[in-house]
């Protein structure tokens, strides 16, 4: 059984126009209406077709829906529940997928204080974004991490996690503060690490005479892809995770300081030790099956 018939998606970008890919190949009598607040990627939706009607508001995309799913940065998600809120019919479900939690939950929260609301994160994604970007199986054998609020309905739930098993996700449902401090070690640190080094190197640009990108096939690569993710995105994630950010900064920083002091005081072994525990955790990665490294990773849609 479909969990939902109709579906309108807000925010038409890389995760939106994945979902409604991924929709249209799992569940495909489902109807999806989309609205992004950009006339041109609204042309650009027409153009390619994945949804099946393209509204010009957020009240009109809303009107007839049973899941609306918010895939607008993290900053925008206030102000696009503004808009709907008086068009949001009160059996829908609002979700959204958010890289961060706690913050968005409040902006929902505040600005829709009667509507069914689970939220979502689908740790999935790519340094591309627009509506071009999309692909159906972005998904497929990742996680997709619920964190509803205590007053939420276990039906709903369940409704939104079928939504999510359809498209090839796997579910975990989390409290939202825990969930913020999770991802700011697992996925916000690290953009902040690959924005700093490839910033550093690009100040140095001018002494190394472009060497920078003539050498850069090895481990500085890795963080160019990184470092070329949606300036807008990771601006709103850093604004909006500030605390837990800022806890791990503060770990990561003393821990950075630890190895300066190995370095200056040629104790090889505290290294050897400290890089011989992470060749472990990425073992434990690629045996669990949680390698992006080796699968496409959706480079074949750069
Ligand atoms: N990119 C990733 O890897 C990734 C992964 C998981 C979750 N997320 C989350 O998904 C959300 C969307 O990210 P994305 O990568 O698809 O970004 P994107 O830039 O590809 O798409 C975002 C779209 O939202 C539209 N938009 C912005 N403000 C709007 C508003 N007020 N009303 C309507 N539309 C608006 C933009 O025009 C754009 O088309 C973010 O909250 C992000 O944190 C991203
Ligand atoms: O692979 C990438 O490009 C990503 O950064 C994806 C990634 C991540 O950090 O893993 C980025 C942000 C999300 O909220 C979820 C997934």
């Amino acid at each position: 059984m479909l969990p939902f018939a109709s579906i309108t998606i807000i925010g038409l970008g890389l995760i939106g126009s994945s979902i409604a890919h991924g929709v249209k190949a799992s569940m495909p009598t489902a109807r999806i209406t989309g609205y992004d607040a950009d006339p041109s990627v609204r042309a650009r939706v027409q153009e390619l077709g994945f949804c099946d009607d393209v509204a010009d508001s957020a009240g009109a995309a809303v009107i007839d829906a049973d899941l609306v799913l918010l895939c607008v940065p993290v900053g925008a998600m206030a102000a696009i529940a503004a808009d709907m809120a008086e068009d949001l019919p009160e059996d829908a479900i609002i979700s959204d997928v958010g890289s961060s939690k706690g913050n968005v939950i409040a902006s929902l929260q505040a600005a829709l204080p009667r509507a069914r609301i689970i939220p979502a994160h689908p740790v999935a994604g790519t340094e591309h974004s627009g509506p071009d970007a999309g692909f159906a199986t972005l998904f497929n054998d990742r996680w997709c991490i619920l964190t509803p609020p205590d007053d939420a309905q276990e039906g709903d739930i369940e409704r939104v996690r079928a939504f999510w098993e359809k498209l090839g996700a796997n579910i975990e449902i989390m409290d939202a503060k825990h969930h913020d401090l999770v991802l700011a070690v697992t996925s916000h640190l690290p953009h902040l690490i690959a924005y700093t080094i490839v910033g550093t190197a690009s100040d140095l640009e001018d002494v190394t005479r472009s060497e920078v990108i003539k050498y850069s096939a090895g481990g500085f690569r890795d963080f160019t892809r990184i470092a070329a993710s949606d300036p807008t995105m990771w601006r709103d994630v850093f604004m909006s995770n500030k605390d837990a950010v800022l806890e791990m900064l503060q770990r990561f920083s003393e821990d950075l300081t630890a190895l300066q002091r190995a370095i200056r005081w040629d104790k090889g072994d505290e290294l050897f030790d400290l890089f011989t525990k992470t060749r472990a955790i990425r073992r434990r990665i690629i045996e669990e099956g949680q390698d992006d490294a080796a699968p496409d990773f959706g480079r074949s849609h750069e």
